[in-house]
């Protein structure tokens, strides 16, 4: 059998060769170890990013720092190991940051549907806002030609709303109008606005008044407010970034008095964000209180502001206690804790989270501490004489309160409305004493200080006969360990 023999060396012969194909060098073992360990550490930096994630979706900023810390020294491990066993980990590293928030576009909470079919060009029906109307604002010839969309103001849906309508007090008298039309992000925006004597919304078709007012609008860096001096009605709206006010346009239809403003940002506008909420940390690092322009802005805010008046006037509301009621609250308020996972709260709960995480670092009382975001609170005021007698949040960390924030809901707010939040950052006791500090209560704006047992504050009563309904949300930040540790004694029935 020669040629079995013959066939079987050729075949021991192939199959030594394929062996010492697969048998791994020494250096092939260490590199796939190396791949099983990176691939370990790759997990684990995506658990703790998801992890981190989480603890800042539940409001427990301590609990983020600390998964944010581990995962961060799990990516520089990751990234060590690599460049030892010369792997380079590029596609590891876009993993290890955060995942951003939820964002919203500047259309969100407006239907922008029917705004396609735009209206032919009437350049007659057009003017430019005499320069006494306009305040600051040029009228801008480019910022005419784009004012050809369908400006009939029943043709969208999304203008704003009386709040009045609800429970008690409230506007009867006819308010502007005003909406957002969608815009791409990083473009400025465009506001869309009717005088309270113009032709309505819902019939745009009225033509302008003998009584139609222009107002007089004033650009300021975060906030636009159109004022009818005669009707005596303001509207403060706010921006998500600085306006550059000699960049920004009016164009006036004279058919239906709709105002219609392009609002342009500065050029190199730095980061704002940053820059505003370093700022804050500076300010209320001792007594006093600070606040924001703009904190949620546009389309948002109104999202937020529709979202309240539903349950407002869907009679979800309770009444405040009266003063000399049993439990803490001594208002003639109405409010409602709103529910953990309201889809209206994420559009800027987490943009919250992060700057009182930074609070946690930059303010001294704070630094070191791990908060936890409580249940957000909705409170109307409505009808004169609503108020909150002067308070602190919490006394000698009786509730673990540490930080108040307010957002206000409240473009139709006018001095003399009343129901500012006025704060007495020197008083010891319930009796207000030292210098005080007023906020008014605009929309869109957040108001932020430290809460346990100091700055003394109130809310005024609401004094304007025809003031709308005060709208505002109040989060307070717990110290979390004693959150945890209040818990624990309530377990062992020791309160
Ligand atoms: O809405 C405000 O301005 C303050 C409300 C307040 O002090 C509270 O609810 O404790
Ligand atoms: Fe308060």
């Amino acid at each position: 059998m020669p040629s079995k023999t013959r066939s079987a060396k050729p075949k021991q012969k192939e199959n030594l060769e394929s062996q010492a194909k697969v048998v791994p060098t020494k250096a092939v073992q260490v590199q796939s170890a190396g791949k099983d360990v990176l691939a370990k550490l790759e997990e684990q930096v995506q658990s703790l990013t998801k992890l981190a994630d989480d603890y800042l979706d539940q409001g427990l900023l301590g609990h983020h720092e600390e998964a944010s810390q581990m995962r961060d020294s799990a990516a520089k491990t990751l990234k060590d190991v690599s460049s030892r066993l010369g792997l380079a980990p590029d596609h590891l590293a876009a993993r290890s940051e955060s995942a951003k928030p939820p964002k919203l576009t500047p259309a969100q909470g407006i239907s922008s549907s029917s705004r396609a079919a735009a209206e032919p060009k009437r350049p007659s029906d057009e003017e430019p806002c005499p320069a006494a109307d306009v305040g600051a604002v040029p009228v801008d010839a480019a910022a005419r030609a784009s004012a050809e969309a369908d400006t009939s103001a029943n043709a969208v849906p999304g203008w704003s709303q009386p709040a009045g309508q609800g429970g008690s007090g409230g506007s009867a008298l006819p308010l502007p109008r005003y909406r957002w039309l969608p815009q791409a992000e990083g473009n400025g925006a465009t506001l869309e606005v009717l005088g309270p004597n113009s032709g309505s919304a819902a019939g745009a078709a009225t033509s302008t008044s003998e009584s139609d007012e222009p107002p007089e609008i004033d650009v300021a860096e975060r906030v636009v407010r159109c004022s009818w001096h005669q009707s005596k009605w303001t509207l403060t709206v706010p921006l998500g970034f600085g306006a550059d006010s000699a960049q920004c346009s009016v164009v006036r239809k004279r058919r239906t008095g709709l105002l219609q403003l392009t609002l342009t940002p500065k050029q190199a506008s730095p980061p704002a964000d940053q820059e505003e909420s370093r700022a804050l940390c500076a300010k209320i690092s001792g007594p006093g209180c600070s606040w924001m322009d703009g904190f949620v802005a546009g389309a948002e805010a109104d999202s937020v502001r529709s979202r309240l008046l539903d349950l407002w006037r869907g009679g979800k509301f309770e009444p405040g206690e009266v003063e000399g009621g049993r439990k803490a609250r001594v208002g003639s308020d109405e409010y409602l804790y709103l529910e953990e996972g309201d889809p209206i709260l994420s559009i800027f709960t987490r943009r919250l989270d992060k700057l009182v995480l930074q609070l946690t670092k930059e303010v001294p009382s704070l630094r070191g501490k791990w908060l936890m975001r409580g249940r957000a609170m909705a409170a109307v005021y409505a009808g004169p004489g609503s108020r909150y007698t002067p308070h602190f949040d919490a006394v000698g960390g009786d509730n673990g309160r540490m930080v108040t924030c307010i957002l206000y809901l409240n473009p139709f707010w006018r001095k003399g409305d009343g129901a500012e939040l006025q704060i007495w950052p020197e008083a010891k006791t319930l009796m207000p004493e030292g210098a005080c500090l007023e906020v008014e209560p605009l929309h869109g704006r957040l108001a932020v200080f430290l809460c346990d047992s100091q700055n003394l504050h109130e809310v005024k009563p609401v004094t304007g006969d025809h003031a709308e309904p005060r709208l505002a949300i109040s989060f307070w930040y717990y110290d979390s360990k004693d959150g945890l540790r209040h818990r624990e004694d309530e377990a062992d029935g020791d309160p």
